[in-house]
């Protein structure tokens, strides 16, 4: 058989769930159920861009299907299935063996199966997933149903991601020896389905952090036509942090990405429901600010003032347009 059926068949063909239609045929075809909307979501991570050219393939693998998990977390969607494309420059059964352990493992572990794809040869490793969700349609967690007078909240902690990020990039020589307890942020983040889920007619609007938290909740304050007051003091760090100068610290608490974290929003009469939520889902919730009624996008401080912002977050195209 053909090379590229046989990898197909060797990584990625898993015998579909009852009542899919999986690897193998034309289209995929999966129900959804009853009275629910299908929330769709895709990404892409390219070498050198994403992810660097000697990362664990188990971990890739893992990271290509948990950031995109985690913007159904970020609608309140439940995982139903996904598809992966894959362009590759050559077959390497061992980069293949644990890329697609990695991405199985977490399909597994969130009942997201693979249900098809698309395999070419290309330049360089590109990955493209993406995700099927089901969220009741009045339910969702959109980016518009932000209101003034909301708590700003955020899940988890923060710039964690953007450390490792920055020494793997040889930045930062002082601090490697951190590098360690913060690699695990960057390259194996947890989609926080479960807190999604569970915000479910509790929170307004919704967001995971990709590309850093001004940035994201920016998109938030956008749609919802809102401006936001945020705490700086409040904003949780990643322990591995602890000591950090300063500066380099705020500017990565707010402008780092690969966070994959939620940042929410909830009127204030609900603070003892989100508290709940976010305990049964077993991650930390912080509130970090409120919205105002003001112009849309603007931040302030806890002071009322503008906030001043050293790093906007990150730009494929930066410098571009
Ligand atoms: N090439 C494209 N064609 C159509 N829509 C696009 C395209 N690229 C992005 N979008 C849409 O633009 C919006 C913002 O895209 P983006 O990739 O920044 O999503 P995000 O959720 O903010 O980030 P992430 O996926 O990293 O969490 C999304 O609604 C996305 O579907
Ligand atoms: C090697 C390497 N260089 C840079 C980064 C940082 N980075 C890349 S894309 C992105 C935003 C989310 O992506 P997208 O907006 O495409 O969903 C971030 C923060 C990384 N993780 N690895
Ligand atoms: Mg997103």
């Amino acid at each position: 058989m053909a090379a590229e059926f046989d990898l197909i068949r060797k990584y990625f063909t898993q015998s579909a769930p009852q009542g899919m239609l999986g690897v193998g045929d034309d289209c995929a075809l999966f129900p959804v159920p009853a009275g629910q909307t299908c929330a769709v979501s895709t990404d892409l991570l390219v070498e050198g861009r994403h992810f660097f050219p000697d990362v664990d393939p188990v971990l890739l693998g893992h990271k290509a299907l948990a950031v995109n998990l985690s913007d159904l977390a970020a609608m309140g969607a439940e995982p139903l299935a996904c598809v992966l494309g894959l362009s590759l420059p050559a077959v390497d059964a061992v980069w293949l063996d644990g890329f697609s352990r990695g991405f199985l493992a977490l399909a597994r572990e969130y009942g997201c199966p693979l249900v098809g794809g698309d395999t070419t040869r290309g330049p360089q490793v590109c990955i493209s997933v993406t995700v099927f969700g089901a969220v009741p349609a009045a339910q969702a967690l959109r980016r518009d149903a932000g209101r003034p007078g909301d708590d700003i909240w955020v899940s988890g902690t923060l710039g964690g991601a953007d450390i490792a990020l920055q020494l793997l990039q040889g930045k930062l020589p002082g601090e490697a020896w951190r590098l360690p307890g913060l690699r695990g942020a960057l390259e194996c983040p947890a989609p926080q389905l479960a807190l999604g889920r569970r915000l479910r007619g509790i929170a307004h609007a919704a967001i995971d952090i990709s590309d850093g938290l001004l940035q994201d909740l920016g998109h938030i304050l956008a749609a919802s036509a809102c401006a936001a007051r945020l705490d700086v003091r409040a904003l949780p760090a990643h322990p591995g942090l602890a000591g950090m100068d300063e500066d380099i610290l705020l500017d990565a608490l707010l402008g780092g990405g690969d966070v994959y974290q939620l940042c929410f929003t909830a009127a204030p009469q609900q603070r003892e429901q989100v508290a709940q939520a976010a305990a049964a889902a077993g991650v930390a919730v912080s509130r970090i600010g409120v919205l105002e009624a003001g112009p849309a996008g603007l931040l302030l401080d806890n002071q009322g003032a503008p906030l001043h912002v050293r790093r906007a977050g990150f730009d494929h195209f930066e410098g571009q347009s």
